[in-house]
This record gives structure tokens, C-alpha cells and sequence, in this order.
């Protein structure tokens, strides 16, 4: 008998990051509810050494004014201005770490906060929502960090890109993956 269909197996099989989006994007409670979902995430210590700093609307112009500040040169600093204007929201994913933890160390906070973020665009997927994790050597450049108010010890992992998905600049197919070879059975069975 065919198994009924899951529909948690379907978002994760359907979810793809999306390069364009258009307006809109999830209004603030829509976002909270989903952060609050996302929360759930797995996290040693429930630290959630995290935080997010939504920047929508005008404020993109600014952070892209941060990110031309940062640029090496005339040419990049042209084309890291025009990119926040790639999507409708861009969440600031900020990794704040509680450092010298007794029981928790650096890598599993770090773990806590990416498994958040993981879950926040499954979620978004699920809710209808379009969404793409980018990153950049810009993460580090101080320009950036006060522009968005970072503090000492806190980390910018980049933004997740949100709105909806556009009609046209749909995403490749999925190459297969033989993800047999990623397991290691001790019993030395295979497959
Ligand atoms: C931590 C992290 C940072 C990423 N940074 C970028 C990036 O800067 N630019 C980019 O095009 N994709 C980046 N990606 C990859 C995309 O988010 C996306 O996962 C990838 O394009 C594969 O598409 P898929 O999610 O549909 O499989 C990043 C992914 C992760 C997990």
C-alpha cells in the first residue's frame, strides 16, 4: 500500500532557494510567528544564540550603501549596493554566541543557530514564501556590522533573502545524490 503523503517529506523535497523575489514578503507578525516556530530548533542549553535584524523597504538602500562602502573597487562597490534590492526582506541572521559556556561549546551554538535558520526557511517555504541564504566577504566589514548594530563577539552569517517567488528564473533540477555513500553502516551492510 502507498504510504499517504507527508507533508513535512514534500516541503523539504519541494523547498528550493529562490535568486529572484519579488514583493511581497511576510508582514512583521507573519515573520514573528514563524520565527517563534523556528525556535523550536534543535539547541543544546536552549541558548538561541541568536538574533535577527529585518531590513525591508528604505533601509535596503542603506545597507547597500554599507555594502558599497566595504567593496574593494568602483565596479564591486556598484553591484554590492543594487543587492539587498534582490529581494522584498532581507533577516540579518546574527550569531551571538555566549562564550566559555561550561556545557555548550562554540561549534554546537553555532550548530543551534544554522539549524534555526534551516528550520525559519522550511517554514517560509511552507507558508508560501520564497527565500535564499547569502553570505559574502562582506559579512566582516566593520561598515556592515555598525550599520546594522552588531556588538563585539557577535557574528553576521549573511541574510536570508525572502519574498515571493517570481514567475520566470525557476530553479535547475536537482542533480540525483547517492546518499548511501554518506552513511556508514558499522555492521558493514550496504545499502
Ligand atoms: C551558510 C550559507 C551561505 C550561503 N551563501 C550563499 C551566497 O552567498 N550566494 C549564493 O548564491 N548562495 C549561497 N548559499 C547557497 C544557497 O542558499 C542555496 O542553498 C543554494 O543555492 C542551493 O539551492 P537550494 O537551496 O535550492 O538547494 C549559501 C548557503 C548557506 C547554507
Amino acid at each position: 500500500m502507498t504510504p499517504p503523503p507527508n507533508p513535512v517529506l514534500a516541503a523539504v523535497l519541494s523547498r528550493r532557494s529562490a535568486a529572484r523575489l519579488a514583493e511581497p514578503a511576510p508582514g512583521r507578525d507573519d515573520l514573528e510567528r514563524l520565527v517563534q516556530a523556528a525556535a523550536t530548533a534543535p539547541d543544546h542549553g536552549r541558548l538561541r544564540p541568536w538574533r535577527l535584524v529585518p531590513v525591508s523597504g528604505d533601509e535596503r538602500v542603506r545597507l547597500g550603501d554599507a555594502l558599497g562602502e566595504a567593496a574593494s573597487s568602483p565596479e564591486q562597490a556598484r553591484r554590492a549596493t543594487a543587492k539587498p534590492l534582490r529581494a522584498p526582506l532581507l533577516l540579518s541572521i546574527v550569531h551571538c554566541p555566549v562564550p566559555g559556556h561550561p556545557k555548550v561549546p562554540g561549534w554546537e551554538q553555532l550548530a543551534a543557530t544554522t539549524g534555526m535558520v534551516t528550520t525559519l526557511s522550511l517554514l517560509l517555504h511552507g507558508h508560501g514564501w520564497g527565500s535564499i541564504w547569502r553570505t559574502g566577504a562582506a559579512v566582516q566589514a566593520p561598515q556592515v556590522r555598525k550599520y546594522l548594530g552588531l556588538a563585539d563577539g557577535e557574528q553576521l552569517l549573511g541574510w536570508l533573502y525572502i519574498g515571493t517567488r517570481s514567475t520566470f528564473g525557476a530553479a535547475a533540477e536537482r542533480l540525483p545524490l547517492d546518499t548511501t555513500t554518506k552513511i556508514t553502516w558499522l555492521d558493514g551492510a550496504h545499502g
